[in-house]
């Protein structure tokens, strides 16, 4: 069994193409957009969703079968055609150029799978079975999805918040680094989900790192 690394990749502005424009493209099209990867799909056919984001300019459309050479300038290649043959011979060019594939119709082809995404906000959750069981990693986001509500948004981007000023202000790498773990101890995950949660301005914010700058 293929034991897999989660890694969480910045596709924002690089190339990625998608060989085939039918279902399984449009699944795995919609996180990359969503990443802000410039996309090209080379496929005959488009469906009807990926037509209307081609239509919209957020997507290329190579309007024909794939041919060598159509993953030059690529970071990250799907072979999504419906022809296993094909997503063999993209993969095959993929590994010569030393690049990441995804194969659709036989995972063990290709060199990573996707997994079942959940966002809130700044907060990624990836579920994979290893490929033991697709529809099952799709259940157990939707699981989880219940388990994490709406509030860890704005929770993250206090989070975030907090720690690029602690960053700007604290010059101390110690004081910094207990600062920071102090951070994950706040109670304000849960003032949000009780909604008595008030934003810190920024006063409030200084006076907290003083407070919180010895041991
Ligand atoms: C999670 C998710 C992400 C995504 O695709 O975006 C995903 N598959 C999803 C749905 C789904 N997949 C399939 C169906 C039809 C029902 C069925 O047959 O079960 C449905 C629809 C459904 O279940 O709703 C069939 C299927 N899947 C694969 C094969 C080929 C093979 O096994 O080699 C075949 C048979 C094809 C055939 O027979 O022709 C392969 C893979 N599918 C994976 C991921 C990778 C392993 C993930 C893991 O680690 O578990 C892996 C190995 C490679 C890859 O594609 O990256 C997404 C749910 C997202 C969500 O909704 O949240
Ligand atoms: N990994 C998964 O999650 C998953 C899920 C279901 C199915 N599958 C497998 O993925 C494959 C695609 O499934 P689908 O539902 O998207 O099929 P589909 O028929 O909806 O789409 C296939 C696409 O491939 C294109 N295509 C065909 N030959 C091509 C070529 N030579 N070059 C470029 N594009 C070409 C077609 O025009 C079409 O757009 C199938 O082999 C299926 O077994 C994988």
């Amino acid at each position: 069994m293929s034991k897999y690394l989660p890694i969480m990749l910045d596709v924002q502005g690089r190339r990625v193409v998608i060989i085939g424009g039918g279902a399984v493209a449009e699944r795995k099209a919609a996180p990359l957009l969503e990443a802000g990867a410039e996309l090209v799909i080379v496929s005959p056919a488009l469906s009807g969703t990926l037509s209307a984001v081609a239509a919209e300019g957020r997507l290329k459309w190579i309007s024909r079968i794939y041919a060598p050479g159509d993953l030059q300038g690529a970071i990250l290649v799907y072979a999504a055609s419906s022809d296993r043959a094909v997503n063999e011979a993209v993969a095959g060019e993929a590994r010569m150029l030393g690049l990441p594939v995804n194969v659709a119709s036989h995972a063990e082809a290709g060199s990573f799978i996707t997994p079942g995404i959940l966002r809130r906000g700044r907060l990624t959750v990836a579920v994979s079975t290893s490929g033991a069981g697709p529809s099952a990693a799709a259940e157990i986001t939707s699981q989880i999805a219940g388990l994490l509500g709406g509030e860890y948004e704005p929770y993250l981007d206090f989070l975030h918040e907090l720690r690029t000023e602690i960053k700007r202000l604290e010059p101390s790498p110690e004081v910094r680094a207990r600062l920071l773990r102090k951070l994950g101890k706040l109670d304000v995950l849960n003032e949000m989900r009780q909604g008595t949660f008030i934003p810190w301005t920024s006063e409030v914010i200084e006076s907290w790192i003083a407070c919180n700058r010895g041991e």
